[in-house]
């Protein structure tokens, strides 16, 4: 079935009263999009951010009046001044996993690739990560994942235990076991996450190698040689004492989700347990690593 799609340009104050008045005017779903795609972060469980100059996206069923759809928006005092709108009839897809449409076999480092599970492979000699985040965050197209998996690719994880704290997708530690790590955890506070992760395993037959617990499961004496954890500058922050503890003594952790402006704070935060490293960028975000003081 078609589809019509109705754009309002709009402000992130009034975004989320829009969105409201869109499901209200019967929109089968409503998104945002960044109207300057400029780099937004996932936001966590249960919160909504919103950025710049947002666009809400309301999909409606071809049949809809857009007349009549447009008089009761423009009816709404949240257009008090004007609305700014694009109406475009949309062929029928299948929304929710339209990205998938985009998402090709991409490499990282030396070794590895990370391949969509529904793709070929293009090197059958490489280390292959055969993805599928579902409704968790990483793929390695974001620039932060990217760093992460730069940085796994070039450390020797043979025999290794890895910790991937936010583990979302399970790339990072699905990657890390594929790269040689003997066992690895993945950490997360949302459980959707642990079950893509779970099914990520699966499809890369490390299950038996892949533990995973919600954060406030975690067990007592975790320890790991290598931690990495991309989430935002904030939680890593705060998270300091935590995740500090997990690296063995001589260990290796390499953190994310970090904007290049946020990195002193987040070094400052690190460094009386670490030797960190210089601080890598790409595109607007970076990645601090550093060696856990024996
Ligand atoms: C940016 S994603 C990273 C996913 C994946 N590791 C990657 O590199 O693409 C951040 C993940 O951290 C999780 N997260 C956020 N705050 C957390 C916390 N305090 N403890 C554990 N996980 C957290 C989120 O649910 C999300 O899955």
């Amino acid at each position: 079935m078609p589809w019509i799609q109705l754009k309002i340009n709009t402000t992130n104050q009034l975004a989320e009263q829009i969105s409201d008045l869109l499901e209200e005017s019967g929109a089968v779903s409503v998104t945002f999009q960044d109207t300057y795609d400029t780099p937004v972060f996932e936001p966590l469980p249960g919160e909504t951010r919103l950025w710049g100059n947002t666009d809400v996206i309301g999909l409606y069923e071809a049949d809809t009046e857009t007349a009549q759809l447009i008089n009761f928006l423009q009816a709404s005092p949240l257009f008090a001044n004007t609305l700014n709108y694009k109406i475009e009839q949309l062929e029928d897809k299948d929304w929710e996993r339209e990205w998938m449409d985009n998402f090709h076999p991409m490499q990282f480092g030396k070794r590895l690739w990370i391949c969509p599970s529904w793709r070929e492979i293009p090197d059958p000699h490489a280390v292959n990560v055969m993805l599928d985040p579902g409704l968790a965050f990483g793929t390695g197209t974001h620039p932060t994942t990217s760093l992460c998996l730069q940085w796994l690719d070039g450390l020797d994880l043979v025999g290794k235990t890895v910790i991937d704290y936010g583990c979302g997708s399970g790339i990072l530690a699905i990657a890390a076991l594929k790269l040689g790590a003997k066992a690895a955890i993945g950490i997360d506070i949302d459980p959707q996450a642990l079950q893509a992760s779970r099914d990520n395993a699966q499809r890369n037959h490390v299950s038996d190698q892949l533990a995973l617990y919600l954060a406030k499961d975690i067990p007592d004496n975790l320890l790991a040689d290598v931690v990495v954890a991309n989430i935002l500058a904030g939680p890593l922050r705060e998270l300091e004492p935590h995740i500090r503890v997990l690296v063995k003594p001589a260990g290796l952790l390499g953190l994310s989700g970090i904007l290049e402006s946020q990195s002193e704070s987040v070094c400052d935060a690190y460094q009386a347990h670490f030797d960190l490293d210089p601080v890598v960028t790409q595109e607007e975000w970076c990645r601090i690593t550093g060696k856990k003081h024996a």
